[in-house]
């Protein structure tokens, strides 16, 4: 195998603590006919280098929609109405690499000297214009889905539509890409890759195809891998060796991923970090091992009640969460979980929205239970 031909960073981190992502206050609505539907509200996150961030809910409360905003991937009519997707500002370009055109790059200018909040070194892609938006998604952050189709395309063999993806980004010969290719498709498991290269996706298994679309992803060595739900449709066995394998290749890269899951056996395979969302917010988020060891807030409480644990008694009952998540249309008010929570103080939680509380060790949790132990409430 070739290792050079394999994909590499364009440019060192210009500094190593700096994020990968960092979203401020980003708020993303669907308005409908019959209503608006507040999909992600407030949500603050930030993945470091190299971390893997699980996000984890149930289903509707807008893990794919926050992750989707991020890449500007938002079916219509969703819409970014506020916040920010800060991600490292792109190293300059190379000789021979694609430019950007002239309204892209004075854009580019204007952001990087006159953003006044711009944490340095970073440009917002929910302004960003269209062309440096499609510049960072597919190179400096790729996305796998649960559907492999949704990015696989039935017409082309997976060979071309890898290649495509290399070309498009970088400044390589088709026979260049197609080494490259071949290498991704060995590195991901795919056996005979010089002969699979040519095969459509309908041609492969379920977990093949899986292989195939997180090739692709790889394809120009991102340093953000958002994978939704990148296993929900395997079986057991195929699921475990798509982790494994976005372990290994996570090592192998060092890249850091966003891992959206419903399923908190997965997240805890695989995450540094959890953030636990709640009908469009985060509630808790904070360190893997604390949050499982020590769930603060109600929801992630129940979550955690509702999965089976190692070793736990045979006879003891899992409880699924109490209730359903509300309709996107009927949120309560104050606090969204007031309704389904075990905790719920009349006149308090239902009156106004909980502040995020954050205690020493970056653990972070929207619950008024834990207000009076924190002086460093806010918002
Ligand atoms: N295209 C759309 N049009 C209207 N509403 C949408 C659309 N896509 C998502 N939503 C709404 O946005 C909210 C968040 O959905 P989202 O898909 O992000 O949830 P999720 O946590 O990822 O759940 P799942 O695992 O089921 O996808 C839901 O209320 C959903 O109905």
């Amino acid at each position: 195998m070739d290792y050079a031909m394999l994909p590499t960073r364009t440019s060192e981190p210009p500094n190593a603590a700096q994020p990968v992502l960092r979203l401020r206050g980003l708020r993303t609505q669907f308005q409908l006919e019959d209503g608006v539907v507040n999909a992600v509200e407030e949500v603050d996150l930030e993945i470091g280098r190299g971390e893997t961030l699980a996000v984890v809910g149930e289903s509707g409360c807008g893990k794919s929609v926050m992750a989707r905003s991020v890449l500007g991937l938002v079916d219509r009519p969703g819409k970014i109405m506020a916040g920010q997707v800060w991600v490292p500002a792109p190293p300059p370009r190379e000789p021979g690499e694609r430019r950007l055109g002239f309204r892209a790059r004075r854009e580019e200018a204007r952001r990087a000297k006159v953003l006044p909040d711009a944490p340095p070194g970073m440009i917002d892609l929910a302004t960003a214009e269209p062309e440096l938006v499609r510049g960072v998604r597919g190179k400096r952050i790729a996305m796998v889905f649960q559907e492999p189709m949704t990015s696989l395309s039935m017409m082309h063999t997976i060979g071309n539509q890898i290649i495509e993806a290399i070309t498009l980004h970088e400044n390589l010969t088709k026979d260049q890409a197609r080494q490259r290719a071949i290498d991704l498709l060995g590195r991901v498991g795919i056996p005979s890759p010089e002969q699979r290269i040519d095969a459509y996706p309908f041609q492969l298994s379920g977990g093949m195809r899986q292989r195939a679309m997180i090739a692709m992803a790889l394809s120009c060595g991102p340093e953000l891998l958002i994978a939704d739900e990148p296993t929900t449709a395997l079986d057991v066995t195929t699921q475990a060796q798509i982790l494994e394998l976005l372990t290994s290749l996570q090592d192998e890269f060092e890249m850091s991923i966003m891992l959206i899951t419903h399923d908190l056996g997965v997240a805890a395979q695989l995450a540094d970090r959890v953030a636990v969302m709640y009908l469009g917010r985060v509630v808790e988020q904070g360190e893997l091992r604390r949050l499982f060891a020590e769930p603060r807030h109600p929801y992630t409480q129940a979550l955690l009640r509702s999965v089976p644990k190692l070793g736990r008694d045979r006879n003891v009952r899992l409880a699924p969460v109490r209730g359903i998540v509300p309709h996107p249309y009927h949120r309560p008010s104050g606090c969204p979980f007031h309704d389904r929570c075990d905790s719920f103080i009349p006149g308090r939680c239902d009156t106004a929205p909980p502040p995020v509380i954050t205690t020493d060790d970056g653990h972070q949790v929207r619950c008024v239970l834990y207000q009076e132990d924190s002086d460093d409430g806010h918002r």
